[in-house]
């Protein structure tokens, strides 16, 4: 199924918005300064803040994910599927994703304020026919931390159920957020395709660092003209953390690699990805592109592109439907930190800030800081004739 694929802020109004992290090593020195020269202290502190606890947990939570993922769908079973209130597909591996990404979370950065806005909660779980599915939930979220070594802290379904719903936060522009899809292309997991667990971290509305794990990606390029079949192996995991750069490494743990965006220039040679969700619109011809689009599921979209396999990711859904922030966050930050942007369809950046929903002109635009013109000039011409044609 995988040889399918490859064929084809800073706002400071005062020192409270600073983590423990950041506060502790700066907050002695500034009680020697002025008012004035204490602000600035604590913007140049900012600027150059580091996430690498953050980063850690989150590299260390995605993989666990990634793990309790690849064994159900190993043995798929239908009755791992149930279906939610607007019909789309959520297994077994969702919700244990969720459970296990909120868990680790917590418990490895006990001394920050945890905010999760994550896609599932458990009110169908919290069902009387659903015990069954709870049960086995917690049995593979106590088996995947049982595998990492974690024994100490083996979880109750209660606690299964609290871990998922501690992801109800609504974000927003102030403080830190988590922000998880626990499996993002779940059509994707199903079919036995490409999906990816996607994990963010918004400060002040801004996303800080991004991890994907992606354990059907190949670990070699899937562009459309690399025919070679790959020795490599499948199974990656992407982080990028603000001002220093996008790594790839495979989740069987190998070393890691600084991945950059392709560097084409010339429209006519870029290779496109496209959604399966959200493929009707069509740039492409416009722009003098003759590849066909490659068609997967999830942000590995965003993680091939952040390492050149592809140059061009369109995303523009139907009319009405509303992009929320974890489908996008851990994308945006992995491929911004390789080089690469994303917009909306009026070329404005994506803003996270406000709330579960990414509030946008029409759709999604991402590709290298080269392409961009003169992909948003052929997207808005593109759009201009389909309006004037209804
Ligand atoms: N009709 C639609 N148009 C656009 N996006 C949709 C959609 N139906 C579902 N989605 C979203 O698209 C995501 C998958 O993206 P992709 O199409 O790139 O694989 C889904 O994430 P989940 O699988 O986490 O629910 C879901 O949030
Ligand atoms: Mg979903
Ligand atoms: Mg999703
Ligand atoms: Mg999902």
């Amino acid at each position: 199924m995988v040889a399918s694929i490859v064929q084809n802020p800073l706002k400071l109004g005062t020192t409270l918005h600073l983590t423990p992290t950041i506060l502790a090593p700066i907050s002695r020195p500034l009680l020697f300064f002025s008012k004035p020269l204490q602000l600035r202290s604590v913007r140049r502190a900012s600027i150059s803040m580091s996430y690498d606890r953050q980063l850690a947990a989150a590299k260390k939570a995605a993989s666990l994910a990634a793990r309790l993922c690849q064994k159900v769908q190993k043995a798929l079973l239908q009755s791992d599927v149930q279906s939610k209130y607007d019909n789309t597909p959520v297994t077994v591996a969702d919700y244990g994703s969720q459970a296990l990404v909120s868990f680790i979370l917590e418990k490895e950065l006990p001394s920050m304020s945890f905010s999760l806005v994550a896609e599932e909660d458990s009110e169908d779980l919290r069902k009387e026919e659903a015990q069954g599915t709870l049960k086995r939930i917690t049995d593979l979220v106590n088996e995947t931390l049982a595998s990492d070594g974690m024994t100490d802290t083996p979880l109750f379904e209660e606690d299964v159920l609290v871990a998922i719903d501690n992801g109800k936060s609504e974000g927003g522009p102030r403080g830190q957020h988590w922000v998880l899809d626990p499996i993002d292309g779940t059509k994707g997991f199903l079919r036995g395709d490409q999906y990816a667990i996607a994990l963010a971290l918004l400060d002040e509305g801004k996303v800080v660092l991004g991890v994907l794990a992606c354990p059907n990606l190949p670990l070699a390029s899937i562009a459309s003209h690399n025919q070679h079949i790959s020795k490599d192996g499948v199974g990656c995991l992407f982080y990028a953390q603000v001002g220093t750069g996008t790594y790839m490494k495979s989740l069987d743990g190998s070393r890691e690699t600084k991945v950059h965006v392709c560097a084409t220039e010339n429209p006519e040679e870029a290779s496109f990805f496209e959604s399966f969700e959200a493929a009707s619109f069509d740039a492409r011809l416009k722009l003098g592109v003759e590849v066909p689009p490659v068609r997967i599921d999830s942000q590995a979209k965003y993680g091939a592109l952040s390492r050149g396999d592809g140059a061009i990711y369109l995303r523009f859904p139907h009319k009405g439907y509303r992009e929320k922030i974890w489908d996008h966050a851990a994308g945006y930050i992995v491929v911004a930190e390789a080089g690469g942007v994303a917009t909306d369809a009026a070329g404005n950046p994506l803003d996270f800030s406000r709330g579960r929903y990414l509030d946008l002109d029409t759709g999604i635009i991402v590709t290298n800081q080269k392409l961009m013109p003169a992909l948003l000039k052929a997207v808005q011409e593109s759009l201009k004739e389909k309006a004037s044609s209804l």
